[in-house]
């Protein structure tokens, strides 16, 4: 069965009083859910890297920690960089991949990506890469064929043996921070998509979780999550709200 993950990231916002409030808060109220957090939903803080210590420090058994984005290389000289080895060292369990504002302000390249994602599973962290297209890919018929070749490049380097360590995450670069969500039957269309590419690539697409993410929130969550694709959610907005952000975790149908 796929885990379903609920993980919000917080870009480059918060403050050490932030971490303190938040993660507390949320901890707090996720602990309410216990019978999800049992049934497999992993709940993921993804806070700018200088804040990660203090985050895992405040996490406990509830919930997991991320990082936004890791260096292609191991270590040496990449003034600036931070390495997955350090994110695991310090005790993350995730790192995003691929986030459409490194791709677009940062210029992310799949390739980089694809060595981005190596080093994140050799280090033992899961890699949730990031894809999705721009409005005018969608309004030009061409999201399909942009996230399907993102999905492809970007798992590039997976070995047969580390598709456990890989998640995906659909976020339609137009819907992000906009308040504009794909409809769940959009998002269910390019999930549904996204796993055909998994299949096609020999990966164990069935057990890939494949998360959705742009302007999710508490009133549209249940609608996504709802769809058979879609294991759940990238949150940024709202992941900034702790009452927000745990209804959203709140959101999977009962039972499921
Ligand atoms: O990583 C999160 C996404 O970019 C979604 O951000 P948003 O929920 O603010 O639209």
């Amino acid at each position: 069965m796929r885990r379903r993950i609920v993980a919000g990231n917080w870009k480059m916002n918060g403050s050490k009083d932030l971490v303190q409030q938040l993660v507390g808060d949320i901890r707090e109220q996720v602990s309410n859910l216990d019978d999800l957090v049992r049934s497999g939903l992993d709940v993921v803080i993804v806070p700018p890297a200088l804040y990660v210590d203090s985050v895992v420090s405040l996490c406990g058994a509830e919930l997991a920690a991320g990082v936004q984005n890791v260096s292609q290389w191991r270590s040496g000289a990449y003034t600036g960089e931070v390495s997955s080895d350090m994110a695991r060292d310090l005790g993350c369990q995730y790192a995003l991949v691929g986030h459409s504002e490194r791709r677009q302000l940062f210029d992310e390249t799949d390739s980089v990506i694809a060595l981005k994602v190596a080093r994140v599973i050799e280090s033992g962290l899961a890699a949730v890469l990031c894809v999705g297209e721009t409005l005018e890919e969608r309004e030009a018929g061409e999201a399909k064929r942009v996230v399907a070749d993102q999905v492809e490049k970007g798992l590039a380097m997976v070995g047969a043996d580390q598709w456990s360590r890989v998640v995906v995450a659909y976020e339609p670069v137009w819907a992000i921070g906009t308040g504009k969500t794909a409809t769940s039957e959009d998002a269910q269309a390019m999930h549904a998509e996204i796993r055909g590419v998994l299949e096609r690539i020999n990966a164990p697409s069935e057990n890939i979780s494949v998360l959705y993410g742009g302007s999710v929130k508490a009133d549209n969550a249940a609608a996504l999550f709802a769809e058979p694709d879609i294991d759940g959610g990238l949150i940024g907005g709202a992941s900034l709200k702790a009452e927000e952000f745990v209804s959203i975790c709140r959101a999977f149908p009962a039972g499921a």
